[in-house]
């Protein structure tokens, strides 16, 4: 990743740089033997999973019982996630085009920061030491979430995360009053649903796999949007996930001309508990049973590739339908992955959000209406006002 870079205050490249853009993201097990660290921390995470008061009991006993089921999926597809190589790359790339585009704060310097799996938080921000930045010497940091679409439950969790970090090993004080002179400035890239460049990324790759199709049924090939579910808890709560992947989705389907027929879908539902549908894995054979074999699924609220694609559509839905007689009608559009349109749209919208000096979107200042978490609030004080008294009255 980044290379060690001048100290900040002495960089003579350009007036406000160098600046840190740190991809935020769950990350995956680069390898099987990290499924195990990997699953615990997920399970450990009450902004993710909350188990209440047992949560350090039930955490590690319900991810040991779940690690070799999920260690086969990871060895299934090649032996690890590729989350990592490809936030590296995206970082990296995007860091480039910036350092073109948007002079003044150049260098940026690519950094990466996972909820569950190395890199984790904490050694992003011992990299950011350093590399120059905080420890009295300052400096620009962006956290850009890879999640397009914000859910309390994934860049909500990152960020309780990067704040939990930031008052550990940069506030004396370690509470959310205002940050110790010298320390990092921090602004947040929340939530990107209808970016121009990301809804294109999305329709090439759709475009390219209708173009698999014969001509003249092209067009009554079925969209469907898949996006990880969230239970019903988390929706009723007032979460804004599900609302933000269907602007994605409309969005699209705007771009595409609206020329197919689309559902959007949501898959991998864990535990008995109720969770948003209809399913991905329901939705399929049922369209199949009635006639309709041409489908096209399209995962909309991941930007590259992961388990839920590799293993659970390519593996086990488009599998199925095989079996059921699909013969080779239902396909996959292909993930984000290192998209050169897409790679671009990152660059886009960091570069806006660098010369606009917007701290966090409007949307950071209002929990969920049932949010009852003191870390929530707290979080979004800190971001929205970065401590300052003047952003304090809009946290709610
Ligand atoms: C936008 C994406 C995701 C949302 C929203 C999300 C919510 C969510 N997830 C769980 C529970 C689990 N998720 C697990 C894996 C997993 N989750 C996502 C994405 C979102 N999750 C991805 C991409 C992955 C796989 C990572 C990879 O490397 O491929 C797991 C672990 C796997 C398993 O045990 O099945 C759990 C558990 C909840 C409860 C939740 C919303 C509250
Ligand atoms: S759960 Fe959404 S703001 Fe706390
Ligand atoms: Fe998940």
């Amino acid at each position: 990743m980044a290379t060690v870079v001048p100290p900040v205050t002495q960089d003579s490249t350009s007036k406000n740089g160098p600046t840190a853009m740190v991809f935020m993201n769950m990350g995956g097990p680069s390898t099987t033997d990290e499924v195990g660290d990997f699953l615990s921390r997920l399970f450990a995470d009450a902004d993710l999973i909350p188990l209440g008061p047992l949560q350090n009991y039930l955490g590690p006993l319900i991810s040991r019982r779940r690690t070799p089921k999920i260690k086969k999926q990871y060895a299934d597809i090649g032996g690890g996630s590729p989350i990592r190589k490809w936030s590296e790359y995206q970082a990296e790339e995007m860091c480039k085009i910036l350092d073109k585009t948007n002079t003044e704060s150049a260098p940026h310097k690519p950094y990466v920061a996972f909820r569950y799996a190395n890199p984790l938080t904490e050694e992003m921000y011992n990299k950011l030491f350093e590399d120059g930045f905080g420890k009295g010497r300052g400096g620009r940091a962006v956290a850009f979430t890879q999640y397009p679409q914000y859910s309390c439950s994934t860049t909500g969790s990152s960020l309780n995360e990067l704040w939990k970090w930031r008052q550990r090993l940069e506030s004396p004080t370690r509470s959310a009053d205002a940050p110790a002179e010298g320390s990092i400035q921090w602004s947040v890239i929340d939530r990107w649903p209808t970016h121009p460049g990301l809804v294109q990324a999305f329709a090439e790759n759709i475009t390219k796999r209708l173009e698999s199709y014969p001509e003249d049924i092209r067009d009554s090939v079925v969209l469907l949007y898949s996006a990880h579910s969230l239970p019903m808890s988390v929706v009723n709560r007032g979460d804004p996930y599900p609302s933000e992947v269907a602007a994605t989705v409309w969005a699209v389907q705007q771009a595409l001309g609206h020329r197919n027929p689309y559902r959007l879908v949501w898959q991998s539902q864990v535990g008995p508990s109720a969770w948003l549908g209809a399913q991905t894995a329901e939705t399929v054979p049922n369209l199949i049973k009635k006639g309709q074999k041409d489908i096209v699924l399209i995962p909309i609220a991941f930007t590259s590739d992961h388990i839920e694609t590799l293993f659970e559509i390519d593996q086990e839905v488009i599998h199925e339908a095989d079996q059921a007689g699909a013969d080779g009608r239902v396909r996959r559009a292909e993930s984000l992955n290192g998209s050169p349109t897409f790679i671009k749209a990152l660059a886009d919208l960091a570069g806006s959000h660098l010369k606009s000096g917007v701290i966090c979107s409007k949307q950071m200042g209002l929990r969920c209406p049932g949010c009852k978490s003191e870390r929530c609030l707290e979080q979004k004080r800190f971001f929205m006002g970065q401590g300052t008294q003047a952003n304090e009255a809009v946290t709610l």
